[in-house]
Order: C-alpha cells, then structure tokens, then sequence
C-alpha cells in the first residue's frame, strides 16, 4: 500500500469543505502504487482520489499535469481532471505536501492482460498521442535517459545487493545503449511515459479510464509504445514474454500511429531504455524506501529480466542475465 503521508478523517473532512463535493463519508488508504500516497474519498455526492505527491514528484510540475489532464480530458481522453475548489484552485496543500483531489474513475486495472485488452490499450495510447498532438506546453522527461547514468551512479555498488554484478551489468548495459540512442531523430510528443496496466483502469475488454500522469513529458512518441510494451508483455516476474499481447499494444496503437521504419528499428532499443528506466527506479526505492512508509516495493529484477527479450546479444554478455 502506498501511503506515505497519514492523513485523519479530521483533517480531510476540513480539507473538503474548501470544495462543493458534499461531507465525508469514509476514506481509505490505496493499496496500490508505489509513487504518491492515495486515498479514496466517499462523500456525501460521490467518489474521488485524493493524492499527495511525494518523492518524485516536483510540485513546481504541477501546473503542467493539470493542464495536460484538462487537454485531455476536453478532448474526450478518459483521464480524470483534479477538481477545483471554490476559488478554482486544483493545487493545494495538506499535511505539509502538494495535494489534489480528483475525479474517480470507474474500471479495474488488470493483472494479466489479453491480446484484446491490449489492442484496446494499444488503441488508447495513441488516442491519447492524437489528441495531444496540438499541446503547447514542453516539459523534460525527469526520468529520461539524460538521467539514467547519474541514478544508476547514485545506486552505485549497492545494486549488487540486489543481484551480484548488477552494477558492472547494468553500466555495460548503458554504455551500448548510449551507443545508439535517439541516433536517428524520431517523432516526439507529449507521453505518459508510464502507461503500465494498473495505469489504465479497464471495462472489460473497453479502456476506461488513463491514470497516473506525474511522468508525462516531451520524448519520443513510440518510447510511449515501447515503455507499454515492456510492462504488458510479461508477467510479474519479467521472465515470460507474451508476444500476443506485445503485438496486439502495437496493432491498437497502428490505428492511429503506423510505426514507421526508422520507429521500428529502434523499437528493441527503446524497449531496453525503459528496462534500464524501470530496473534503475524500482532498484532505488528497493534500497532506500523509508521502513516506516506503508509500501510494496516492486522487484528491479523483474523489469531487468525483460532486456533478454530486447536483446538477446547483450544479455549473453552480462552475468545477471545469462
Ligand atoms: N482517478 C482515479 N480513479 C480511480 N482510481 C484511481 C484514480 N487514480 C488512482 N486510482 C487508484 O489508485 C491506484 C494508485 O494510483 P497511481 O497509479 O496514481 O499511484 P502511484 O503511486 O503514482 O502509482 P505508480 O506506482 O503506478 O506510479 C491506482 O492503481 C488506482 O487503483
Ligand atoms: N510504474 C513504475 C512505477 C513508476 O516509476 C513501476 O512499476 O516500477
């Protein structure tokens, strides 16, 4: 469960009288999630989220999600605005962090998705990439590859706690990456960067609902792809690979983005950046999560495994992997 930052039913119901959104009724942590704390509000006209953000979140970004989400959101994208209070005020704080109450979104994310929920997703992603094909605002990926040798300099040695030779594996990694990385330019675009499947909230086989924008950022377009790809196309433990629904992602997002040569050819490569993105994040929190934080962390490893798919040659080469 991800909840850094208690909040009592005292201070939330305070909290709420800022808005028209009625009285609370209950509220409960979120079990999901690992970045911000979440809690889900019941008052007495509806259902919301309320998020605190936290560690990785610049408050000074703020301004730029909720503008993305109201973009989007006016487009006809599933996403959930943050409400505004009566002075229409979206950014607010309480116990002592940035904080927004916003729409809840009725759906379920999936554990193991289908090749059909997947072409749905697929789809979404480039919805969501058309609509925004007109968004003014630009905002640096603070998780792109630019950042990825400082982390993984941070993590330093104590990777190989995680795994023995992870570091030495993960900077050999790197080094062949940087080798080819964004070598012929390719399309960018305002992405999520982090559209993993309890990011978007299913009904059924129908996507209701994209979640979780705090990573959204002007990269390469079919890096959003890629990343997608990398987080559906596997199981929890990264060592089974599910080509139908890795397939089914990129046939969704054809609809709207047929992947384009140089887009193809780099696709692995994209896809082994978001290994090395998800690994480097997870592998952090794994060695510096508070232990009071109320939090399941999520296994570098199994993001790390997925670089076997992407790159069988390099994988050969590196202890951890072969
Ligand atoms: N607008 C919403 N409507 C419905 N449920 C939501 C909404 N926002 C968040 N949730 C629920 O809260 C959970 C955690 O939210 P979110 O993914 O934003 O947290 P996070 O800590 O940023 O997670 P992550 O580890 O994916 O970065 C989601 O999996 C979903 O169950
Ligand atoms: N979706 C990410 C968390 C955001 O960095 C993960 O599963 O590791």
């Amino acid at each position: 469960m991800a909840v850094y930052t208690p909040v009592s039913a005292e201070i939330l119901a305070g909290f709420l009288t800022r808005y028209d959104v009625g009285e609370l009724v209950s509220v409960k942590g979120i079990a999901e999630g690992v970045e911000n704390t979440n809690y889900l509000v019941d008052t007495t006209t509806g259902r919301f989220i309320l998020t605190l953000y936290e560690k990785r979140v610049d408050s000074g970004d703020l301004p730029y999600f909720m503008v993305l989400l109201d973009h989007l959101a006016a487009r006809g994208c599933p996403v959930p605005p943050a409400i505004k209070d009566r002075d229409g005020v979206a950014i607010q704080t309480l116990e002592g962090r940035p904080a927004c109450l916003i729409q809840f979104l009725p759906g379920v994310s999936v554990t193991h998705p289908t090749p059909t929920q997947a072409l749905a997703a697929g789809t979404a992603l480039g919805e969501m990439h058309a609509a925004l094909a007109d968004f003014p605002l630009e905002r640096a990926n603070s998780m792109g590859f630019a950042t990825w040798q400082p982390l993984l300099d941070r993590c330093g040695g104590a990777l190989d706690s995680i795994a023995p030779g992870l570091h030495h594996d993960m900077t050999v990694a790197l080094a062949d990456l940087a080798a080819t990385w964004a070598r012929d330019p390719l399309p960018r675009s305002t992405i999520h960067a982090d559209l993993f499947p309890d990011n978007v909230l299913m009904r059924g086989d129908a996507v209701g609902g994209l979640i979780d924008f705090y990573f959204a950022c002007t990269d390469i377009r079919v890096y959003d792809l890629a990343v997608m790809h990398a987080a559906w196309a596997f199981d929890a433990t990264g060592m089974t690979f599910d080509a139908a629904v890795g397939d089914a992602l990129i046939a969704g997002y054809a609809r709207h983005f047929p992947l384009s040569q140089d887009e193809r050819s780099a696709f692995n490569d994209l896809a082994v950046g978001a290994c090395i993105r998800f690994t480097l994040s997870r592998a952090w929190d794994w060695l510096n999560t508070p232990a009071d934080a109320v939090v399941t962390r999520k296994d570098p490893l199994a993001f790390w495994r997925r670089v076997k798919v992407y790159d069988p040659n390099l994988a050969s080469l590196l202890k951890t992997l072969s």
